[in-house]
C-alpha cells in the first residue's frame, strides 16, 4: 500500500515516484526557467539548518556523492562552514572526479575553512569512518532518487559506517533506498531524520525515513499543474514542514 503523507496540521501532501520527480525537475528547468543551482541552494540551506539544530555545536560530517544529491550536501557544508560550524566534507571519490553541480559546489566550498576528506582509497575511507563515528551528526548526501541497483564501492562503505553514527540526516531519501519502491537492494543508510525535497517520494516509510521533513526548494505550482500533480501548498510561508506518514 502506498503511504499517505500529511503535514502535522492535517494537510494532505501528494507523493511522487523518482520518474515523476525527474519530470518535475525537467519542467522546472526546461520549461519554467529555474536553474538547478537555484533549487540546490534552497536544498543545501535547509539541510544545513536541520543539521545545525541537531549538532548543537558538535562536529558535522557531510557525506557526498557526485550527483544532484551530493551537490546539495556540499552546498549544505558551505552554509555550515559559513556559520562557524565544525564541518568535515567526505567525498566518495577524488575531488577532481566530481562533475557538474557537485564540482561547482566543491569549487565554491574551497573558499571556506571546511575540512575535506576524499575517501578514494581504503586508508582514506577508514579516516572517514573515524570522523563518522565521532560526529554529532552525519549528513547523508551520497545518492538520492538517482540510485541504480545496490549501493557499490566507497558509497557502500560510507553508508555502512553511518549505521554506528550518533544521528544521521539523509537528503531526499536514505542512500541505498529506491526512492519509488522503498526497496533496499544492498546496504542502505538508516537515518534518524530525512529532509525530502519539494514533495515526499513514494518509497519513504516511517520505518525507513525516521522523522520526515519536507523542504521548499522554490518550485512554483505551475510546474505541478503542468504534470497533473494535485499540489496544495504545504509550506504556508515556512521553509520546511514536518510530515506524518500513514
Ligand atoms: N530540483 C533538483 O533537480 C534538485 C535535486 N537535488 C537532488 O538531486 C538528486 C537527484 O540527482 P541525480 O539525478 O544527479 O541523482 P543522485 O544524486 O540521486 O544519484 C546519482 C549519483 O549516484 C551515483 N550512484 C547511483 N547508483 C549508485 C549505486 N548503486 N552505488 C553507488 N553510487 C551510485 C551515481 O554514480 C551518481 O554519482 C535528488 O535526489 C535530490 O536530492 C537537490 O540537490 C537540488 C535540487
Ligand atoms: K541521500
Amino acid at each position: 500500500m502506498t503511504p499517505q503523507f500529511e503535514t502535522v496540521d492535517g494537510r494532505s501532501v501528494p507523493a511522487v515516484t523518482a520518474d515523476q520527480m525527474r519530470e518535475v525537475d525537467r519542467v522546472a528547468v526546461e520549461e519554467v526557467g529555474l536553474a538547478l543551482l537555484q533549487m540546490m541552494e534552497h536544498a543545501g540551506r535547509n539541510l544545513a539548518e536541520v543539521a545545525r539544530e541537531v549538532a548543537d555545536g558538535g562536529h558535522v560530517v557531510v557525506l557526498a556523492g557526485d550527483g544532484g544529491n551530493g551537490g546539495g550536501g556540499i552546498c549544505a557544508a558551505r552554509h555550515l562552514a559559513n556559520g562557524g560550524a565544525d564541518v568535515t566534507l567526505v567525498l566518495d571519490r577524488d575531488a577532481d572526479e566530481l562533475t557538474g553541480a557537485a564540482a561547482r559546489q566543491r569549487r565554491i566550498l574551497a573558499a571556506t575553512d571546511a575540512n575535506v576528506v576524499a575517501a578514494a582509497d581504503a586508508t582514506q575511507t577508514e579516516v572517514a569512518a573515524a570522523h563518522i563515528r565521532d560526529a554529532a551528526v552525519v549528513v547523508d548526501a551520497l545518492v538520492g532518487y538517482g540510485l541504480s541497483g545496490a549501493l557499490r564501492g566507497t558509497a557502500a562503505s560510507l553508508a555502512e559506517a553511518t549505521l554506528d553514527a550518533a544521528h544521521v540526516v539523509s537528503l531526499d531519501v536514505p542512500s541505498g533506498m529506491d526512492a519509488t519502491t522503498g526497496e533496499t537492494p544492498g546496504v542502505a543508510v538508516e537515518p534518524d531524520t530525512t529532509l525530502t525535497l519539494a514533495l515526499p517520494k513514494t518509497g519513504l516509510t516511517a520505518a525507513t525515513a525516521g522523522d520526515l521533513v519536507l523542504a521548499d526548494i522554490g518550485i512554483p505550482r505551475g510546474v505541478y499543474d503542468e504534470l497533473d500533480i494535485d499540489y496544495r501548498d504545504p509550506f504556508a510561508g515556512a521553509r520546511r514542514v514536518w510530515l506524518r506518514i500513514r
